[in-house]
Formats: C-alpha cells, structure tokens, sequence
C-alpha cells in the first residue's frame, strides 16, 4: 500500500477553460454516492493536525478546497498522508497532529486556492499561535470579505497587515497567549464561529460565541468528539432564544477514526436534477441529514418533491440516509428566510428547480449569496435569464415565475458565466438538462473544487 502526500486532483484551475454543453438526458435511475462533506472534511484535517496522534479519515472529500487545507496544515507543521486501500477505489487518510499549541512557522504563503473555509477557519487557528502566516488566493476568493474574521481575531490580540479593503493578501500575526472573549455574530455564519471556536482552542480560559441564528454545527460536533470541553447553552437573547457556545481554552485534543458522511450540497445537484427529469427514480446513498444543513430538502418537499429518506442511520456522529428521488410536479411557494442557514449553498440550484415549477416561488434574506465564490443572486439571476427562465432580482433575494414543468429554452447562442464558482457551473448543469437546446457552460473546471467525480457521476445516472 502506497502512501503519498497529495490526492490526484483533476482540472486545476491553472490552464484554459473547460467548457461543456448539458442537454436533456434519458431519465436518471439507479444508485450512486456523492463524496464527503466538504465542511466535515475540513475540520477533520484541522483537528487532526491539532492532536498528538494518529487521526484516520474515511470518506474524506478530496476536492481542491480540502487539498488547500491539506496543503496548509502539512507546512504548519502536520503529516497529512493519503492512503490507498487494497480493493476499494476510496481511500484512508491518516493525520499526525502537532498538538494545540504546536503549530509551526510556515515557509511560504498558505495558498487558500478558492476555499473561503480553508481561508476563514485557518485564519482562527493561526491567531492564537505565536506564528505568522500570508494567506493568499484565486480572483474569487481575493474579492470576498475576511473582515469578518479579521475584526473578531483582532480583538483576540491578534494582527494584519496589508488586509486593503480587509481582503486577501492578508498577512497574519498570531499572539500567545491570546485573549478570550465573548463574541455575538453579526451576520450567521459558521465560518466566523468556527474561527473564533478554533482559536479559542489555544486561548486561555473561555471563549464564547453567541448565534443568534444556527448555523452548520459541525465544528461543535467534532470539537466535542476529539475532546474538547465545548458547552452549549439555549439564552434569552435581543431577537428571541440564542446559543451560547462556550470553549475551554488550552485542550487537549485526542485523535479519532473518522468517517465523513455524503455531502447533502452535492447530493442537492441530483436530488433536482431527478426531480426535473422526466421518468425519474435515483437513489443517493448515504447524504449527510444534520438539521443544519437539510434546508433544501425540506422546501422541495414543500414544492411537492417525492423524496423519502430509506435506511436513516448515524455515521461519524451525524445523521445519514438514502435520499429515493422521483421524478415530480413542482409548484412555487415563498420561501421562509428563517431555513435559508441550513440551505445557504443550495440556493442556485432550488433557483433551477424554481424555474420549473408552477407558479412563483420568492426567496429573501439571502444577502449572503452575494459574497460567496460570485454574487450567487446575480450570477444565477443572468444565467437563467439566458436560458429562457423568467427571473426578478431584488437585493436580497430572487422571484421567479417557473415554467410549469415545459424545459427551459436553453442557451444555444450564450454560454452560462460560471465566474470560478463551481456551484454556478453544477446548477446550470441541472438546469441544461430540464431544457430543449441544452446549456453551454464556459468553464467546468470550478467543479473540481468540491465535487471532482460530478461529470462521470452525471454520466453514469444517466440512462
Ligand atoms: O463552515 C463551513 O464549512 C461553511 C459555511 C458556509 O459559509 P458561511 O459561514 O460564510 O455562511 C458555507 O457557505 C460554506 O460552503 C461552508
Ligand atoms: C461558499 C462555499 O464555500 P467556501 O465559502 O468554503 O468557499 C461553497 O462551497 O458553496
């Protein structure tokens, strides 16, 4: 059994583009899996990294954005080894950690590629270790807010400098002992919680976070698996009940046999695209159900979505099951700003399955659309357009009058602008294959970042 460093990644966002052109298929049927969790896998790294001994990882998503977590904690000091295992085409990865507290000076920039994740959550960890770090990254990534994380991990004692408009390059000087504080979110997102938890891990006494909105829990799930002292606590807050998460400083993390369930925002592509097509009947094994991110699920159900959930079951910690999916008459509803958390990556392609529906569907509260890999509201907004979906953009959200069940034109004559977000590039896929002349998409090689098999997987569901 060979053990080797890096995980062979396709499509590197390094040459020209790769574009491709989504028609209408056969119906898709059968039994396929997606890969793991991007977020679960993430943390399994970072923990890992954090604890003296071996971690073994299953199921790990070995996308780009991993790799860049991958990459960064091996030059802070980790071993982040990939190992093929005899007679399955998956394979284990094995975490040496340098212990909280133990991470080191690394030689050159961290190269964060795409990955705000890798970016934000590795930004916590640095800020309460006596290091310095650069974090760089692509054009889309360059363009996102990190003020978020800077401005909390600022308070913790920790520096920037060159942070112009607080966007990459940013140069980072960690501080130890750094200082605990109790931070309330001001926008719901579990890359700034998870931030502030990660550096917590290094700070002496408590920190604590407060959301008032959930999101993800995935970092307080495996904190408290690798045996950290996190607490949670349900308070009264200004805007109703909030939690209150509360970490033990200077922990000491044990290393542990991980299995990373399917991730459910890729699993989200073929759940619509079944839906969509006609004839219908796929089964995705083994997606990851936690409440925080089953969001989407929920409302195709509300647009009257045949999707039951076989075979429910627990792995590494979180809830699993088979996703059966038929094909469905959809009708539009409004959607309640409240689930947008648990779905905050869907929403391209709920827009898809929208654009087919009967009736109007109105989405709000989703300003967060507009700082992610692209302005997800804009760049979904045009791209329907130029497939024949009939689309009004607000600030804050997207109203759409769906077809009723006819395919959408298509886009014979403009390819889709996928602007280096892979979810863009997966939801216009979908979209090419409820239309008549199909949808060009000028680059897929953004899919890699997350879902490196979606291409081969596509081909084999369908019929
Ligand atoms: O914590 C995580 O793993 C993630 C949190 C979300 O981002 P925000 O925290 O910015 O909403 C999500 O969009 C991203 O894909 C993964
Ligand atoms: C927003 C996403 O990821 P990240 O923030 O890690 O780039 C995503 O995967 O849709």
């Amino acid at each position: 059994m060979a053990l080797s460093k890096a995980a062979p990644v396709t499509n590197a966002v390094t040459d020209a583009p790769i574009p491709h052109r989504f028609t209408a298929p056969g119906p898709l049927t059968g039994r396929i899996r997606v890969p793991g969790d991007k977020s679960i896998s993430h943390r399994s790294i970072m923990l890992g990294a954090l604890a003296i001994g071996e971690t073994r990882v299953t199921g790990l998503l070995e996308g780009e954005d991993v790799m860049a977590t991958a990459a960064a904690m091996r030059a802070m000091g980790a071993q982040v080894l990939r190992q093929a295992q005899d007679g399955r085409a998956d394979a284990e990865w094995r975490v040496h950690g340098v212990g909280v507290g133990g991470l080191l000076q690394p030689r050159t920039a961290l190269d964060m590629g795409n990955s705000g994740t890798s970016t934000r959550l590795l930004m916590g960890l640095v800020a309460s270790h006596g290091i310095t770090a650069t974090f760089i990254g692509d054009a889309s990534l360059s363009g996102r807010p990190m003020s978020r994380v800077t401005e909390p991990l600022g308070r913790m004692g920790a520096q920037f400098h060159g942070a112009s408009g607080g966007t990459l390059p940013i140069t980072m000087e960690g501080l130890c002992p750094a200082v605990p504080i109790e931070y309330r979110l001001p926008v719901a997102s579990a890359q700034v919680k998870s931030a502030v938890m990660l550096a917590a891990l290094n700070t002496p006494g408590i920190t604590t976070v407060i959301e008032p909105v959930p999101t993800r829990d995935h970092s307080e799930r495996m904190l408290k698996g690798f045996g950290a002292d996190v607490e949670i606590e349900e308070v009264d807050g200004a805007t109703g009940r909030e939690r209150a998460i509360r970490v033990r400083g200077e922990a000491d993390l044990q290393p542990q046999i991980i299995e990373v369930p399917g991730d459910p925002s890729s699993a989200a592509f073929f759940v619509v695209a079944a839906l969509l097509v006609e004839g219908s009947d796929l089964v995705i094994e083994n997606v990851g159900l936690n409440p925080t991110r089953a969001g989407l699920f929920e409302v195709l159900r509300q647009m009257g979505g045949h999707i039951e959930e076989m075979n429910t079951r627990e792995v590494g910690g979180e809830p699993v099951a088979d996703l059966r999916v038929r094909h469905s008459a959809l009708t539009g509803i409004e959607v309640d700003p409240a689930i947008a958390p648990s779905m905050i990556d869907e929403f391209p392609v709920l827009f898809v399955a929208a654009s087919l529906a009967e009736g109007t569907t109105t989405t709000s509260g989703l300003e967060e659309l507009r700082v992610k890999e692209s302005d997800r509201l804009a760049a979904m907004a045009a791209a329907l357009t130029g497939a024949g979906a009939t689309i009004e953009e607000r600030e804050d959200g997207l109203v759409i009058h769906g077809t009723g069940g006819a395919p959408l034109r298509g886009s014979a004559n403009s390819a889709t602008q996928t602007l280096l977000d892979h979810r863009i590039a997966m939801s216009m896929a979908v979209a090419g294959l409820a239309s008549r002349d199909g949808v060009e998409v000028d680059d897929t090689r953004p899919i890699a970042t997350s879902f490196p098999n979606f291409m081969a997987l596509l081909g084999g569901a369908v019929r």
